[in-house]
């Protein structure tokens, strides 16, 4: 199973440009969640903070015993070895083979016979679907293709936590989709925690068990995925929309009076039976979670989610409790689940922040 990665007041600077500030959460171990955020809040550097490649100036984020924060060094190398991260782009080396690419992990970090090594890369290979390509070069395939052999690669050592850095930027619908079927997949087969971070609010409304939004230097909400798919606040409730509308601007957060201009009208088009931006823009609703493919089995994560969504209950907003209820009935009136319940810090609530 994966392991939880705990993240405890985290903030982190570059000069004096603040990223983000005092942000705790905790990856449920084995569950999937998602990271959202507008471009350039800082979720590329959240994934690298807890990884240990950037190191924050305050807080700690534990996993497995160790601070990837403030931990001795030869600890911090250790634990990394439990990750796998997939980047943007692949990262792939190109001028090596898929099968090089692949196999580089295994090569400078284990002592695996190369006969050991074909058996590990030709396994992950088929995972992801990439069968017959392992002898082309990085430029000679698509970028899908690009990224799939970047998660093979990113899960030959195992991993227990798997980092995924925007797994569908350039790629079409019908690519995305794909990648996000093999995202659940890949936790139906291997039962790793996942931290996904993605503009795309199909992988979001269809992937995780849980969610998460970074704007404006904060942690905006993280919790199961009903509370932000539910929620009104108007950050949340604009990306979700993926509207112009609301606090969110080009570059930054617009200021009151822009966004009192924008409520005027919105309400003299709602006042003519037109409506808002927002309201006349689809919403990433609630669709139903997928589920492993034909063949795979099903996910561990799903009694464990459920049993921790089950001892939170009573603190979910109406909203988000009403939608976990709506599609799990059962749910209703069952007794906490011994060790289902958490002490807080699995969830954040979606909250207004305001410029700092
Ligand atoms: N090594 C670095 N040195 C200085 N500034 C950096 C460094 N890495 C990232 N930044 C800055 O941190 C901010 C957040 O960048 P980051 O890439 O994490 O955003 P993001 O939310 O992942 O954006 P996008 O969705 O567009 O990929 C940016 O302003 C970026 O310029």
């Amino acid at each position: 199973m994966g392991i939880e990665v705990r993240v405890e007041g985290l903030t982190k600077s570059f000069g004096s440009q603040k990223i983000w500030q005092d942000v705790s959460l905790t990856l449920p171990a084995g569950e999937v969640s998602v990271m959202l955020g507008p471009s350039g809040t800082g979720k590329t550097v959240f994934l690298k903070s807890l990884i240990g490649l950037i190191r924050p100036e305050r807080g700690r984020v534990m996993v497995d015993g160790t601070d990837m924060v403030g931990g001795r060094e030869r600890d911090i190398y250790r634990t990394r070895k439990l990750f796998g991260l997939m980047f943007q782009d692949g990262a792939l080396f190109g001028s090596m083979s898929l099968y090089d690419n692949i196999a580089f992990p295994l090569r400078e970090h284990t002592r695996k016979s190369e006969k050991e090594i074909k058996k590990i890369v030709m396994e992950r290979i088929g995972m992801v679907g990439l069968e017959g390509s392992e002898r082309k070069l990085p430029g000679e395939i698509s970028g899908g293709m690009r990224k799939r052999a970047g998660l093979a690669r990113a899960l030959v050592l195992d991993p227990q936590i798997i980092l995924c850095d925007e797994p569908d930027s350039g790629l079409d619908p019908v690519r995305t989709s794909y990648i996000s079927q093999l995202l659940i997949d890949l936790n139906a087969q291997i039962d790793a925690t996942m931290l996904i971070v993605t503009h795309n609010l199909d992988i979001a409304s269809t992937v995780p068990d849980n969610m998460g939004m970074l704007y404006n230097r904060n942690l905006v909400a993280f919790g199961p995925r009903e509370v932000l798919l539910t929620s009104d606040e108007p950050v949340v409730a604009q990306f979700l929309c993926g509207s112009p509308e609301g606090p969110i601007g080009m570059s930054e957060e617009k200021d009151q009076e822009t966004l009192a201009k924008e409520r005027e009208r919105a309400q003299a088009a709602n006042g003519s039976g037109g409506g808002s931006g927002s309201t006349q823009r689809q919403r990433a609703t609630l669709a139903p979670q997928l589920t492993p493919s034909d063949g795979l089995p099903p996910r561990q994560a799903v009694n464990r989610h459920r049993d921790r969504v089950r001892g939170m209950l009573g603190t979910l907003p109406d909203a988000a409790r009403k939608a976990v209820l709506d599609a799990d009935p059962g749910l209703a009136g069952a007794p906490a689940a011994p060790g289902g319940d958490h002490d807080g810090s699995t969830m954040v609530l979606p909250k207004a922040v305001t410029a700092t």
